[in-house]
């Protein structure tokens, strides 16, 4: 398999307290994969130790690999603030930044230098254009942020990280702060992101998981229960506790 990024014999506790324990997992380039199982189990705190995002907690503590296009991301030397441009993350509640939508979705670009106004300005449209959101606001780009609704203000979150030139995309729960309609655009966007993207996304829909996941990994008290093509985990899974969980009963 083509892998985006290898898990070895990862733990991760926090005080004291196991909350991840031996994960291990190879996750496939250009799918979307969806992170699935119970509330608190887990879900989110994988999510964030692949871009990093878990090192502020206090009591943090973690053993074994997390490789991304061959470097251990958990690796003392690693460039935190490159993995994070590298594997970018969307909120579950859109969080634009209190400037325009051009300087939202510029923003990192510009503080990694890019001056170029002709540059910026294709970065800007490229970004929209792959949200969907360009013929919405092509006419208003410097209008405040939060101005737009919010499912267009995920978009715009998604369009921020897109122009980073991310390889992976890491969505927490990213559609559940918005309307149906909203989610959609979202789920839509996402399908067509995943030819240049791995994309990760945490979710407790599974209507959700089955609409748009490639591949699922099941997590269940911190541990990984089962994982595997989407088909094969929604048709015939092999887990008692998978069962239970597609079946709602946990
Ligand atoms: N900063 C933190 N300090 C202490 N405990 C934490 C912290 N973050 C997460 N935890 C604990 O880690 C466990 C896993 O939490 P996590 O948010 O990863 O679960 P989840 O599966 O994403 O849950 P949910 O579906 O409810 O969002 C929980 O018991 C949670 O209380």
């Amino acid at each position: 398999m083509n892998s985006a990024i290898v898990i070895k014999k990862f733990n991760l506790s926090i005080e004291g307290t196991k909350i991840l324990t031996d994960i291990n997992l190879e996750l496939p380039k250009n799918q979307i994969i969806a992170i699935i199982g119970p509330s608190g189990c887990g879900k989110s705190t994988l999510l964030r130790s692949i871009n990093r995002m878990n090192d502020l907690i206090e009591g943090l503590e973690y053993t074994g690999s997390i490789t991304v296009d061959g470097d251990n991301i958990l690796s003392p030397n690693t460039d935190v603030t490159e993995i994070r441009r590298k594997i970018g993350m969307i909120a579950q509640t859109p969080n634009p930044l209190p400037m325009s939508i051009y300087e939202n979705v510029i923003y990192g670009p510009r503080i990694h230098g890019l001056k170029d106004k002709v540059k910026k300005d294709e970065i800007v449209k490229n970004s929209l254009e792959r949200v969907g959101l360009w013929e919405e606001v092509s006419t208003r780009l410097d209008a405040p942020a939060n101005k737009l609704s919010i499912g267009q203000q995920q978009r715009l979150c998604l369009a921020r990280t897109i122009a980073n030139d991310p390889n992976i995309l890491l969505c927490d729960e990213t559609t559940s702060a918005l309307d149906p309609t909203s989610a959609k655009k979202i789920e839509t966007e996402l399908l067509e992101l995943k030819k240049d993207y791995t994309i990760l996304f945490v979710t407790h829909i599974l209507r959700q998981a089955r609409r748009i996941a490639d591949y699922v990994v099941f997590i269940y008290f911190g541990e990984i229960v089962e994982h595997g093509p989407a088909e094969k985990i929604f048709g015939n899974p092999s887990d008692p506790r998978m069962k239970q969980y597609l079946e709602g009963s946990i």
